[in-house]
């Protein structure tokens, strides 16, 4: 038996390996763009109709494998339908030629992005002590155009007295999302994909389930702040941080959309592959 295993070792070209790695890599991006996410419930419900298929097939029963053999047909199908944002996502990333990892990020940007992070820390401290609704959209990678269409477009430098005057009850664009792009506000008053779970907490009203919604839809990350409750929460792959404090939420959006310190910082881990 030795003796086999050494034979197939033995076989195996640099080439081959190079091919094994690149398909493991693919399959983890890949991973991590469905990770969170309904995609990841429909690879679920597939495997085990294959499984199912596979055994009924062995056993002869064929009506069954006949019957799971169409539903599969299907299931196969409703992927283009259901995988749809995270196909957009891929292929955008793919454009951008970030599929393969972070990409070149310019310090410049890193500026901008820690700027953005100061001044949103500053506004959200004051909204939450006013209890003023607030709905901020990040954008990452996923172009957001067709939200800044359903709002009004602002195109400003981004400062935490403009923010909270924004969302001063008021003012005319209080209402909806407003969506950040670096040091840019982008548009303010824009409408929102609601998100379709059914197991969020009644207390979660629209302005929530448009902040998870979002960042179903796309890579975006979503802050909110609470008119009820004043709390603040995080949205980011569909899922929802709630109660953070000004400070947790700094080292979030560092974390996640990051300054220069921990985007380097993530490139070297990369890198190192730790
Ligand atoms: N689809 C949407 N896109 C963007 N903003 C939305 C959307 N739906 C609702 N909103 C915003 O949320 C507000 C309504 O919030 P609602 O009270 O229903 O939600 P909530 O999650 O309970 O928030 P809060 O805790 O602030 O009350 C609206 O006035 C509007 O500003």
């Amino acid at each position: 038996m030795w003796e086999g295993v050494t034979d197939i070792f033995s076989q195996i070209t640099l080439i081959d390996i190079i091919d094994i790695a690149l398909v493991a890599f693919l399959f983890y991006r890949m991973t991590l763009l469905i990770r969170g996410t309904r995609a990841i419930q429909l690879l679920k419900g597939l495997l085990v109709l294959l499984v199912a298929m596979v055994i009924s097939d062995r056993l002869e029963l064929r009506s069954i494998n006949w019957l799971l053999t169409q539903i599969m047909t299907i299931g196969i199908v409703a992927i283009p339908i259901v995988f749809q944002p995270e196909l957009r996502r891929a292929l955008e990333q793919l454009g951008r030629g970030k599929f393969f990892g972070e990409g070149i990020f310019s310090s410049n940007q890193g500026d901008e992005r820690e700027a953005t992070i100061k001044e949103v820390k500053k506004s959200i401290k004051v909204l939450q002590t006013r209890k003023i609704g607030a709905l901020i959209v990040i954008e990452r990678e996923t172009g957001l155009n067709d939200i800044v269409e359903t709002g009004i477009k602002i195109n400003g430098e981004i400062s935490a007295e403009l923010l909270i005057n924004i969302f001063m009850p008021l003012s005319p664009l209080h209402d909806g999302a407003l969506v950040i792009n670096n040091n840019l506000i982008k548009a303010g008053g824009c409408y929102l994909p609601l998100t379709e779970k059914p197991n969020l907490g009644k207390e979660l009203g629209t302005r929530h389930r448009a902040a998870i919604g979002i960042t179903e839809n796309s890579d975006a990350i979503s802050l909110i702040v609470s008119e009820e409750t004043g709390a603040i929460s995080l949205a980011e792959n569909g899922k929802l941080s709630r109660y953070l404090d000004e400070d947790e939420l700094e080292s979030f959006l560092i974390k996640l959309w990051g300054g220069n310190e921990e985007r380097s910082k993530s490139f070297w881990h990369w890198r190192l592959g730790n």
